[in-house]
């Protein structure tokens, strides 16, 4: 064996120059079909029990499946109690048609005909595998062996359901399995040649399934691959083209879209890519991608959370944080530009009254699929002065001053440093309370009287009150200015707090009716000429701020 790289033959390319598919887009679902219950279960250290699969199957019917690949029942007793269950039981909604995998093989077909009796709607699904290497190695036949294979398990199906005593109402699936590595002209030839044994029609056709068993391609060839299938299939009027990807160079959901351009109808995948080896392709990806495209998936993927506990419990496996869409990380973001950008996003939204969805870093609202905004910015040392403000005002109500913004910044990426780790949102708080809120105070006031008074057409703000210093001395005060701002200065300027200046100020309402306050935040210049913040909190809009001012000093002073 050559060493290293040298060692893989390359994927021979199909030769398609006026391909079609690249000028296409998707503007409507497919026709689905979940494999969830079969290639998903077959991929699984241990498979679903009885319990597990009625649960499964019952979501996948929640969520709008009318397709459903329940297993394969002539594979062990288990699949095949599983399937009787589910039909005797009644537990198969009337628009919703079961699919049954089956090997083209007489014994597994009369098996699985037994299995699916009394049921309303069957898709029987048989297949064999055609390609090249899978001839050589496996079957040790060539391409009129591998097509005998397919012609016979077609007759019998077709037998069987002639002689079939019941009101089933029965639809067929061929999958030359492996078709990605089968040469395309061989593809067509035994595709056309299952469809003449079965005697499919445009009334009654038969659902070809082309998949990329193993993913050896780039996603583009898979796609010619497909467009060619469908351009050179003699019965084509009598087949339903579907896809069935796997993800083996991880782009299965790029070769399943590719592929609906070159136009397949009907897609297999599972729910968050579970299935054999890396896995089959992702629905959930790939219906919610078209969704940010504005195309209805037709399928409900709007609790996401609930179908992941339900995946996760019965499958076991795990979801990565970076999953599309449903990961835990996925409506997270932790640095600072991205953070501003959402920030403003979100006010754009509000204020713009856009009909839609305009906010940058993230592609879906998060509400659509079930989760929540409030996870959506988390604080890290990594953050931005954006990220901070857009918790404290979407989670708290504080809507910060943007001049405040760099300040409260500098606090909260202290505390992660001083953790090592994120902050969750009543942490960013805690940061908040603990530096403006429940700041050491110096200077205290122990009574405060505002009130305002006109003379000769001038209107003048009093402040008089009493404050106490380190706890213990008390002094009086007393101004006069043009706002309570001003008033409050010339009063504590006269006790010797005179070097401050006032930058700025801003104000609003944190809570509603009869116990409403009001925040303000007051920015002034220190005596060695950098600014600080200080937060006054009150029912009173006027005492809120003089609060505000003396909470500066306070920090400054610390
Ligand atoms: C890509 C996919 O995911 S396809 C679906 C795969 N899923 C499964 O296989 C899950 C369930 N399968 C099973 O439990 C088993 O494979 C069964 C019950 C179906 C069949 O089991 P077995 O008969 O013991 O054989 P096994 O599957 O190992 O098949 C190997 C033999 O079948 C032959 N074979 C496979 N498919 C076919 C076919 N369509 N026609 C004729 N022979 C076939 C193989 O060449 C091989 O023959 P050999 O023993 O002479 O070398
Ligand atoms: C049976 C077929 C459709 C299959 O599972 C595959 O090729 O991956």
């Amino acid at each position: 064996m050559k060493p290293s790289f040298e060692k893989y033959i390359p994927f021979k390319q199909i030769n398609l120059p006026d391909r079609q598919w690249p000028n296409n887009t998707i503007t409507k679902a497919p026709i689905w079909c979940s494999v969830d219950l079969r290639d998903g279960n077959q991929a699984l250290v241990d498979p679903m029990n009885l319990e597990e699969k009625l649960e499964f199957f019952h979501a996948l019917c929640d969520m709008g499946f009318k397709e459903i690949e329940i297993g394969f029942p002539s594979a062990s007793e288990t699949e095949y109690e599983i399937c009787r269950e589910l039909i005797e039981n009644n537990h198969i909604p009337d628009d919703v048609t079961i699919q049954v995998l089956v090997q083209a093989r007489e014994h597994l077909i009369r098996k699985t005909f037994e299995a699916v009796k009394g049921a309303k709607n069957v898709i029987v699904h048989f297949y064999n595998s055609t390609s090249t290497l899978q001839r050589k190695v496996v079957f040790k036949t060539d391409m009129d062996g591998v097509i005998k294979i397919a012609v016979d398990g077609a007759k019998l199906i077709k037998q069987l359901t002639d002689e079939y005593d019941g009101d089933t109402n029965f639809r067929f699936e061929y999958s030359p399995e492996s078709f990605s590595g089968t040469e395309p002209e061989n593809a067509v030839e035994i595709c056309d040649r299952v469809i003449e044994a079965l005697g499919s029609t445009a009334e009654n056709k038969l659902i070809v399934n082309l998949p990329n068993t193993v993913e050896m391609c780039t996603p583009n060839t898979y796609a010619d691959q497909i467009e060619y299938f469908a351009r050179n299939l003699k019965h084509r009027d009598a087949a339903i083209i579907s896809i069935h990807p796997h993800n083996d160079r991880g782009c299965g959901v790029a070769a399943g879209e590719l592929a609906l351009l070159a136009g397949a109808e009907r897609v297999e995948g599972t729910l968050f890519g579970n299935g054999e080896r890396t896995g089959n392709m992702d629905i959930v990806t790939m219906g919610l991608n078209m969704f940010t495209q504005g195309v209805d998936p037709k399928l409900d993927f709007s609790n996401l959370p609930k179908l992941r506990e339900i995946y996760e419990r019965c499958t076991n496996m795990k979801i990565d944080p970076r999953q599309p869409y449903i990961g835990e990380l996925v409506f997270t973001a932790f640095s600072g530009s991205h953070q501003d950008a959402i920030n403003k996003g979100m006010k754009y939204m509000k204020e713009s009254g856009t009909d839609y969805w305009e906010i940058p870093y993230l592609p879906i609202d998060p509400a659509d699929v079930g989760r929540e905004y409030e996870p959506i910015i988390r604080i890290n040392s990594q953050s931005g002065k954006g990220g901070a403000a857009f918790v404290m005002n979407n989670n708290f109500g504080y809507d910060l001053p943007k001049r405040m913004h760099p300040e409260f910044s500098k606090l909260v990426q202290a505390k992660c440093e001083e953790l090592g780790r994120e902050l969750i949102p009543k942490e960013l708080f805690e940061v908040f309370e603990k530096n403006y809120l429940e700041h050491k105070q110096k200077y205290v006031l122990s009574s405060r009287k505002i009130y305002e008074e006109s003379e000769n057409g001038n209107d003048y703000v009093h402040f008089k009150g009493k404050m106490k210093i380190n706890g213990n001395e008390e002094v009086s005060l007393s101004g006069v200015g043009n706002g309570p701002i001003d008033a409050f200065f010339n009063a504590i300027k006269k006790v010797g707090l005179d070097k401050y200046e006032f930058i700025s100020y801003s104000q609003h309402a944190i809570s509603q009716g009869s116990d409403s306050k009001a925040v303000s935040y007051i920015e002034l210049k220190k005596p060695d000429g950098k600014n600080i913040f200080g937060i006054g909190i009150d029912s009173n809009v006027n005492v809120a701020s003089v609060l505000g001012v003396l909470n500066a000093i306070n920090r400054a002073e610390a």
